[in-house]
C-alpha cells in the first residue's frame, strides 16, 4: 500500500470524529478495511463500538499487543483544511484518527509479512472519557488473549517528526474528572441581598480550588487543578440559583488523589456555609497513571536503532491515559510519536503532520517484530 492510501485513511476518519462509545461510523469504516485484507490469519472481534484484531504469528509463542484509541472530542475544529471534521462541535483533537491509521498500517504489513509472535491489535473507544480501557480489560473478549506484552502511542505536537519518546516509569499522570453542582437562591439582579448568587459561589471555588495544590498539596508531589468549564445563569439581570463547573484533576502520585477530593470537599463545605447553599460533587472517570516497564521501553529503543526514527529519553507529563489501567494490569509501555503541530492536543487548530504516519507504522511494526 502507497503512503497516499494511509493520509487518505486518514484523512477519511478524520472527518468523522465521534464521542467515547458513540464510534458507530468510525468502527464500521474500520470493519470495512478489515475486510479487505487477507482473512486467513486474521480474526477480528467487536467490543461495544471497539475492535480487537488477532493476527497469528508464524511461531506464535508470544501475543504482543498494540492498542490503538478510536474517539474524537466535543470541540468545534477551527482549521481551515479540505477534510475538515463533518460532524458539528465534534474533533480529532487529539490524534487519534493517527493513531488508528497507524494502527491500520502495522497491521496490514503484519498481516502480508507474518511475523514470528501473535499480533492483537486493539481499536479501543472512549479513551477521552468516560474510559473504555478498563471495561475492554474487564471483557471477555479480551481474556481470551494470552497478551505478553502491550504497547501504544500518543502524537506528541511538541515534537518534530521522525521522533519517539519514551521513558522507565511515570509518562502521564493519575487523573480524575470533577463536575460541581451548585444549588442557592436566585432572584432579582437588583435585589442581591434576597439571593444567594450561585456565579458567586462559583466563582469562589474557583479562586479556592487554585490554592488546593499550592497549600494543600505537598511541593515534592505534582499536582495540576483545572477547570475548563463553568455555567451559570439565564440573562443579565437575574442572579442564578443554579451554577455547573466542570474540571479535572492530575497527580503524579495516586495517594495525592483522594487528599486533593478530601480538600475540595473541605472547600466546598465552607462554600455551602458562606453562600448557604447546597453543592453536588462527582468526579466522573478516573484514569490510573502511565507507568512504563523499562525492559521494552528499552526493548523499543533497541527496535528503532539502525532506522531513520530517533529515540528522545521524554519527561514525565501531566496528561492522562486511560491506557494506564492496561499497563497497570500487562508488561509494556506507552511512547509519545512526534507529529510537530504549532497548535497543541486538545486545540481547535491541531493539525499534525502527516509525514509523521509513516514513522508511526515503521515504529509500531519494529516493535511488533522484536
Ligand atoms: C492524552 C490526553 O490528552 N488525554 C486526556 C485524557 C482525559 C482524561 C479525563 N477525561 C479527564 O479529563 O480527566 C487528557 O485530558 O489528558
Amino acid at each position: 500500500m502507497t503512503k497516499t492510501n494511509w493520509i487518505k485513511i486518514r484523512r477519511d476518519l478524520h472527518q468523522i470524529p465521534e464521542l467515547g462509545f458513540q464510534e458507530y461510523k468510525t468502527q464500521q469504516y474500520l470493519l470495512d478495511y478489515l475486510n479487505t485484507l487477507p482473512q486467513e490469519h486474521m480474526a477480528v472481534t467487536t467490543w461495544k463500538t471497539g475492535i480487537f484484531v488477532y493476527v497469528k504469528g508464524v511461531v506464535g509463542e508470544k501475543t504482543v499487543a498494540y492498542r490503538a484509541d478510536i474517539d474524537g472530542l466535543p470541540i468545534t475544529e477551527q482549521t481551515d483544511l479540505d477534510f475538515i471534521s463533518q460532524h458539528d462541535g465534534r474533533m480529532h483533537a487529539c490524534g487519534h484518527d493517527f493513531h488508528m491509521t497507524i494502527a491500520l498500517g502495522s497491521l496490514t504489513q503484519i498481516v502480508h509479512e507474518r511475523i514470528e509472535h501473535n499480533a492483537l491489535f486493539i481499536f479501543q473507544p472512549a479513551e477521552e472519557g468516560p474510559g473504555g480501557a478498563l471495561p475492554m480489560l474487564e471483557s471477555d473478549e479480551m481474556k481470551q488473549y494470552e497478551i505478553d506484552y502491550i504497547f501504544a502511542l500518543h502524537v506528541d505536537p511538541n515534537r518534530p517528526v521522525g521522533t519517539v519518546a519514551s521513558k522507565e516509569g511515570l509518562l502521564f499522570a493519575n487523573t480524575s474528572e470533577l463536575f460541581i453542582d451548585f444549588h442557592g437562591k436566585g432572584g432579582h439582579a437588583a435585589y442581591p441581598h434576597e439571593t444567594k448568587d450561585m456565579m458567586m459561589a462559583a466563582s469562589t471555588f474557583n479562586v479556592q480550588l487554585q490554592q488546593v495544590v499550592g497549600r494543600m498539596v505537598n511541593p515534592l508531589e505534582n499536582a495540576v487543578v483545572t477547570l475548563g468549564k463553568m455555567e451559570a445563569g439565564t440573562v443579565q439581570n437575574i442572579i442564578p440559583e443554579s451554577a455547573r463547573v466542570e474540571g479535572t484533576i492530575r497527580t503524579t502520585k495516586a495517594k495525592t488523589m483522594p487528599q486533593i477530593k478530601e480538600s475540595i470537599e473541605r472547600i466546598l463545605r465552607g462554600i455551602e456555609e458562606r453562600y448557604d447553599c447546597r453543592t453536588r460533587v462527582d468526579y466522573g472517570a478516573n484514569y490510573y497513571m502511565v507507568y512504563n516497564n523499562g525492559i521494552y521501553v528499552e526493548q523499543f529503543k533497541e527496535a528503532v536503532t539502525n532506522s531513520s526514527i530517533q529515540f528522545i529519553e521524554a519527561e514525565e507529563a501531566m496528561t492522562g491515559e486511560d491506557f494506564g489501567y492496561m499497563l497497570k494490569e500487562l508488561p509494556g509501555f506507552m511512547f509519545w510519536l512526534g507529529v510537530n503541530s504549532p497548535h497543541g492536543l486538545h486545540n481547535s487548530k491541531l493539525n499534525p503532520k502527516e509525514d509523521a504516519i509513516e514513522v508511526g507504522i515503521e515504529a509500531v511494526t519494529k516493535m511488533m517484530r522484536s
